[in-house]
């Protein structure tokens, strides 16, 4: 809606003004900062006076150091109050050119006049006046904004839910510190302002999106009642954009209890890492800790020697089916045993083994040097079990730890003291006493160190052994499974031959990582991180129920939010729990999740408009999967998506370079050419390449997003998007397994303005209108 002449030269006048006060404001927070630096380079520099005038004389060491202490303590205060200012200062600095977005007023119940709120960024207080020039968008007031129309509206603060009417709402468009354009909105948040975002092309990397929050992206960015919250999204409806302003959020109303490394993210690989790495600092917060399921498992599994197979390997050998000569009994024995492995029930098998394991069981190692066994195994085990398996694994495992550290110091005496004995003896070694001695400590410990490493680390106990003998021990695997009220699965004996021939040629399947490390940190008691106190994962429908289980159990402090889109789960051991492998993702596998995180307060929230997409390509994605999830495409209108046979590859080369050039011409700045696996991609970028100078390979290593063209499999461009996807090859004889509608569909909606499909022979049966 379009305001008045008057009103707007009102508020180009006001943006003025708040931009002229927190100039000034920059400029006294500089002063301070450089007054404070210098402060603290003075303070610094007297503490090192002191130290070298005061510690000549030996009588003054007990001065200097209450001194020390003393002055350490100023230090850290200045330096602390440095930081505030120039926090403050960079803060200030960020907004001066666009101090705002958006306006309410507000009207309390029970008070005469309405409070106009200016919403931005950051908020900003006249020092003279104490005057409220700017809300930040995460104060209680502006949560106003994002939920309501004009008319009656409610906000909750931490004291109370405050009710009101929303008489106004306006945003603005501020650009180099001057008003660009104003208007009111009404239902909700500016469709035109949204419509101006959603056009732009694709930036190098995501954007906020604070300024066209929607009310149930709202709802989910400010939930602080429930410990989980399930979020299931159509694909582009935000998912990613939420849970990254959520964690700002977060950490804005607990900024006194909480930081950035009390949240941790789970990505889907390093270049999605990369690709939302600027959101936060665009918000004016830290990043949080963000990892990969994979990398953890590694870290976990680091210093065992084991190498674990990385997921993207997983699926490469799931998508390449029995098409390149495989063995189809061996495919179907590594299939089975994906969707076992990641079942509820085998994950109650652990636990119950964990059980076992407390009164008898548990593997142990020899500790050795060479051929000499210093502490054999049974005598672990012996004094192990000696404690009242009352105890909990852990508490046993510590003081095992510290025994073994005590026998290891006595034996480290004892073998210093044979050396010492034989440099005595043997004239080669023709030093003093004391250097003597101190050769022979040093050889000691040389030598013993590395046992207390396995000590500290309770490298001593077998894992993998034990994780093994759960396969090689048929009765073993079925009283457990009876135990837990489960049955061995139907093709146990298949999965049982196959995972124990594996692990006998020391491969460690990405099936398998999971499980053994579970069993690792149940046997070691050693699984929980204190300090994460809400945990975030992204493309969640990419786990199994058995990484939910191991995240509640390593983060047992916190909050945990999942995004996914269940049509977009290409793993197949994700889907192990409602057993609908290759299917459209069915409402009911959220049971499971809240189930398996074992807590009450847990939330599901749908959202179902997708904002990414044109509504042609939309409406074009959600053929592939006919009873998926419903999606609302925003309305948002394109080109619909063009569908172009090849004769044959060096055809579909050609075609496909001349769309490539023909988007590039037409202002897109990333064109991705997605591929179904590895082989394809490789195969495709050796006839590309030549044709298209420039273009990118991305391989799942790639840390570093760069817009422009590139190539990869399509299950590398999981949360990514593009301005223009092109599909290399949408052919019948590429995408027509069930298992592949899911990866075919992430495919097409990775695109923002510009869907193309090229293909050799048949198109995909996905395509063909039922
Ligand atoms: N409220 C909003 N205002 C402006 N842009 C938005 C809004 N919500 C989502 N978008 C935009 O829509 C696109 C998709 O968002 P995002 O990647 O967060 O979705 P997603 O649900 O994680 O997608 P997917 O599951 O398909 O990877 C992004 O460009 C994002 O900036």
């Amino acid at each position: 809606m379009a305001i008045q002449k008057e009103e707007r030269e009102q508020e180009a006048q006001r943006v003025a003004a708040v931009r002229a006060s927190i100039k000034k404001r920059i400029g006294e927070l500089g002063e301070i900062a450089d007054e404070r630096q210098s402060e603290l380079t003075a303070i610094g520099r007297a503490f090192w006076d002191d130290i070298s005038v005061n510690a000549d004389n030996a009588d003054d060491i007990i001065e200097t150091a209450a001194s020390m202490a003393q002055q350490e303590h100023v230090l850290i205060g200045q330096k602390r109050s440095l930081s505030v200012a120039q926090d403050a200062l960079r803060k200030l600095q960020r907004v001066v050119d666009s101090p705002y977005f958006a306006r309410i007023d507000f009207i309390e119940q029970g008070e005469k006049q309405p409070e106009k709120i200016y919403i931005g960024l950051t908020s900003f207080i006249d020092p003279k006046t104490d005057e409220i020039l700017i809300y930040d968008w995460r104060a209680p007031i502006a949560s106003v904004f994002y939920d309501y129309p004009p008319g009656p509206a409610t906000y909750r603060t931490p004291e109370m839910d405050v009710s009101g009417e929303l008489l106004l709402k306006r945003q603005y468009i501020i650009k180099a510190g001057a008003l660009q354009d104003v208007f009111d909105t009404g239902i909700s948040i500016g469709d035109e302002m949204l419509q101006q975002m959603l056009s732009r092309s694709a930036d190098e990397r995501m954007q906020s999106i604070v300024t066209t929050i929607q009310r149930e992206q709202n709802q989910i960015i400010r939930d602080d009642q429930h410990k989980v919250l399930v979020v299931q999204g159509a694909a582009g409806s935000g998912k990613t954009s939420v849970a990254l302003q959520r964690i700002a959020y977060l950490l804005y109303k607990y900024r006194t209890r909480l930081s950035a490394e009390n949240m941790i993210l789970f990505s889907p690989n390093s270049l999605f890492s990369d690709y939302v790495s600027n959101v936060l600092p665009e918000l004016g917060e830290a990043n949080m800790q963000q990892t990969t399921f994979q990398d953890y498992l590694a870290h976990k599994l680091s210093g065992t020697g084991l190498a674990i197979e990385d997921p993207y390997d997983q699926l490469e050998f799931i998508l390449a089916g029995t098409e390149q000569g495989q063995d189809h009994a061996a495919y179907e024995a590594r299939m089975q045993g994906i969707r076992y492995k990641a079942s509820a029930a085998f994950l109650q098998v652990i636990e119950a083994y964990g059980e076992k394991l407390k009164t008898r069981g548990i593997r142990f190692s020899d500790f050795a040097v060479g051929k000499k066994v210093l502490i054999t195994a049974e005598q672990l085990s012996e004094r192990f079990y000696s404690k009242a398996s009352t105890q909990p694994i852990g508490d046993r495992m510590e003081h095992l730890s510290d025994w073994i550290l005590e026998q290891l110091e006595e034996i480290q005496a004892d073998v210093e003291k044979r050396f010492y004995r034989k440099m005595v003896r043997e004239p080669k070694y023709i030093g003093t006493e004391p250097e003597m001695k101190r050769m022979s400590k040093s050889k000691a410990h040389k030598a013993i160190e590395p046992l207390k490493e396995r000590a500290r680390s309770i490298a001593y106990v077998d894992a993998l052994g034990m994780y093994r003998d759960l396969f090689s021990d048929t009765s073993l695997h079925h009283e457990l499974a009876q135990s837990a009220g489960e049955e061995l699965p139907a093709v146990w004996e298949t999965i049982r031959a196959f995972t124990v021939e594996v692990l006998d040629q020391g491969t460690i399947l990405y099936e398998d990582a999971t499980p053994l490390v579970y069993l690792k940190g149940l046997v070691e008691g050693q699984l929980r991180i204190g300090t994460i106190r809400y945990c975030v994962v992204d493309e969640a429908q990419d786990y199994s129920p058995f990484h939910y289980a191991y995240l509640k159990k390593l983060f047992p402090r916190a909050r945990f939010t999942l995004l996914g889109d269940w049509n977009q789960g290409i793993f197949t051991h994700a889907n192990a729990s409602a057993g609908t492998s290759g299917g459209a993702g069915q409402p009911g596998e959220y049971a499971s999740i809240s189930e398996l995180m074992k807590e009450d307060e847990t939330k599901t929230i749908r959202l179902v408009k997708s904002y990414r997409s044109t509504r042609e390509i939309t409406e074009f994605a959600c053929q592939v999967l006919p009873h998926g999830e419903p999606i609302e495409p925003f309305s948002r209108s394109g080109e619909p998506p063009r569908l172009t046979r090849a004769a044959d590859e060096t055809e579909l080369s050609r075609l496909i370079a001349a769309a490539v050039q023909k988007r590039r011409d037409g202002g897109a700045s990333s064109v991705a050419i997605l591929c179904k696996t590895e082989r394809e991609t490789e195969r495709a970028h050796a006839l590309l390449g030549p044709l298209l100078p420039g273009l990118q390979r991305i391989h799942k290593q790639t840390q570093h997003y760069e817009a422009g063209v590139m190539i990869m499999p399509a299950y590398l461009a999981k949360g990514l998007e593009f301005d223009a996807v092109i599909l290399y090859d949408a052919g019948a004889a590429v995408y027509a397994e069930s298992r592949e509608r899911k990866l075919f569909y992430t495919a097409c909606t990775r695109a923002q303005h510009h869907l193309d499909l090229f293909y050799l022979g048949e198109l995909t049966p996905f395509l063909m209108r039922k």
